[in-house]
């Protein structure tokens, strides 16, 4: 059988240290894997992710990179020591990639800490086939991931982040040992919000996601506790 808690990342999407901390310390037994997202990292310049690492939980810093090589490897080896377990980066050019699997390493090395696994995020989850077309991409979401994923792959990073709707597909082109993580989870009677690929969280195992992020439905919850622990027992018995 498989650990739920192990699946499972809950995103700490508040602009305030202290619902932060609040929210990490009312699911510490429960939950093992963090999201500091862009608002909660930009808002508190980088505080939760100093309070998880003295928690000793793992760290999962989703800032989603996007710009030029140089800049983005550069910013690889500042999330390396501040010792995340996995980050994000944005599926773009090849090099851009490369550079960032490579600065990973190396930085990693340099310290002798254990290099944090980098993934690309492929299409967003908030992202339909309408929206693509609107932006002036003919592909449909799941043609994009898949595209996207293998370049990912191409490049050296560890894994994507893409949609448990099109996990099974990127698994199969991409091999089981490719880490995919996947947001826009939705237990059956959660509220959808501005998610546009949803899933329920036993749907995403069974399609072979490694992990799962769950925001809101976790966070907003009237016991957050309570919510985190429904979904890694449907993790367990998927
Ligand atoms: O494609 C993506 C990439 C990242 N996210 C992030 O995951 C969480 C999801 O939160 P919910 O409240 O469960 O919707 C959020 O922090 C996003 O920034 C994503 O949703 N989709």
């Amino acid at each position: 059988m498989i650990n739920g808690k192990e699946k499972l990342i809950v995103a700490i999407d508040t602009n305030e240290f202290d619902k932060a901390k609040e929210l990490i310390d009312k699911l510490e037994d429960s939950v093992d894997i963090f999201k500091v997202g862009l608002e909660q990292y930009v808002a508190t310049r980088g505080k939760t992710v100093d309070y998880l690492n003295e928690k000793g939980k793992k760290i999962f810093l989703d800032l989603k990179f996007h710009d030029i090589p140089n800049t983005m490897q550069s910013a690889v080896r500042a999330a390396v020591r501040d010792k995340v377990w996995l980050m994000t980066i944005h599926v773009s050019d090849l090099e851009g990639m490369r550079q960032c699997a490579v600065a990973a390493k190396e930085e990693a090395e340099r310290l002798n800490i254990q290099k944090p696994i980098i993934v690309g995020v492929t299409v967003l989850t908030s992202l339909s086939n309408q929206d693509l077309q609107d932006i002036g991409c003919n592909m449909t979401t799941e043609e994009l991931a898949i595209k996207r994923a293998k370049l990912a792959k191409e490049s050296g990073i560890d894994g994507i982040v893409c949609s448990a709707q099109e996990v099974d597909k990127i698994v199969e082109a991409c091999g089981t040992e490719f880490v995919t993580v996947c947001p826009g989870i939705r237990p059956a009677t959660a509220a959808v919000g501005d998610q546009k690929r949803v899933v329920t969280p036993a749907d995403a195992i069974n399609k072979g996601a490694h992990y799962l992020v769950v925001g809101r439905p976790i966070t907003k919850a009237t016991n957050p506790k309570e919510s985190a622990l429904n979904i890694v027992r449907e993790i367990e018995n998927a």
